[in-house]
């Protein structure tokens, strides 16, 4: 699957009156990272339902407006064939486990054995994934006893072993350490130069400057600003809609009111240091 469109898309849960997703018009490109921002109850997991095709399957209420896949209406597509093209990495990793498998290698087996996937073939990806995602110690153990850190990482292995064309993931990191955190982006980036799409709702700034190619913010249902990282992240602007900058854009914020403006805001630590070091040197 190539491209996602949405096109004046509204949406409102049942028994309730005003849209969560309020004329949302945005297109997914195929192997291209996009971040997800907002503030809290913006309507960045009604977007992820919506996408994964939950809206309006499982979740009913009020629809209306185009959401095409590859050209395709969501309502004439199959929602078993769209998981198997989309992957939805849950925001709560307690939601994702099935509680029908022993253990952890089941679980992450779970999704190809429903697929028909031959055993030879299951037992080479699922143990590729564990190794991937630094859990192959785990593999003998009950997912349901897992912390919510090994929850997630082995919610986010059950995803990737289906190697999906496009990957919705909802706040991955939110049980994970520093380390954790890192490990799981430098997965997500390795994915998107495997050419997959990425659609990764986070909180954590800094991780979306350095990672998404494109940045979408919401806010009251509505997608308020959709560009470049660089573009996005950088505006004063951004707070009004709730959210804080990166650091690197706020130290420079900070530099340009104390009178030492640098040539551009900056969105990250390394490209901080560079306009520094450019300014000193000036
Ligand atoms: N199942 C539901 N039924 C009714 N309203 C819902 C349901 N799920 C979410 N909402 C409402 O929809 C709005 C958007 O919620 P959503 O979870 O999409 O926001 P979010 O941006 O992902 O928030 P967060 O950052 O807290 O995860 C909120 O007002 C929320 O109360």
């Amino acid at each position: 699957m190539d491209t996602i469109e949405l096109k004046h898309v509204r949406y409102a849960y049942p028994l309730t009156q005003k849209p969560v997703l309020d004329d949302i018009s945005v297109t997914f490109e195929k192997g291209t990272f996009y971040g997800v921002i907002g503030e809290n109850g913006s309507g960045k997991t009604t977007l992820c339902n919506l996408l994964r095709g939950l809206i309006p399957n499982f979740y009913k209420g009020e629809l209306s407006g185009d959401v095409l896949f590859d050209g395709v209406h969501l309502q004439d597509l199959d929602v078993d064939q769209l998981s198997v093209s989309i992957g939805y990495v849950f925001q709560n990793p307690f939601t994702q486990i099935s509680g029908v498998k022993k253990t952890v290698f089941e679980e992450v087996a779970l999704g190809l054995e429903n697929l028909g996937v031959s055993p030879q073939e299951i037992i080479e990806r699922v143990i590729r994934v564990l190794e991937l995602l630094e859990i192959t110690h785990l593999a003998q153990k009950n997912p349901t006893e897992l912390s919510g850190g090994q929850r997630q990482r082995v919610a986010f292995a059950s995803i990737i072993v289906m190697d999906p064309d496009i990957l919705v993931i909802d706040e991955p990191t939110s049980q994970l350490d520093p380390a954790g955190s890192m490990k799981v982006f430098s997965i997500i980036d390795q994915l998107k130069k495997q050419n997959k799409t990425i659609i990764l709702v986070e909180h954590k700034m800094n991780m979306i400057a350095a990672y998404c190619d494109i940045v979408l913010v919401m806010r009251d249902g509505k997608i308020v600003k959709n560009g470049t990282a660089q573009a996005v992240l950088s505006d004063a602007a951004l707070a009004e809609a709730g959210v804080q900058p990166p650091e690197a854009a706020l130290l420079a914020y900070d530099l340009k009111a104390a009178g030492i403006p640098l040539e551009d805001i900056p969105i990250t630590a390394g490209e901080c240091c560079r306009l520094i070091r450019k300014r000193w040197e000036r």
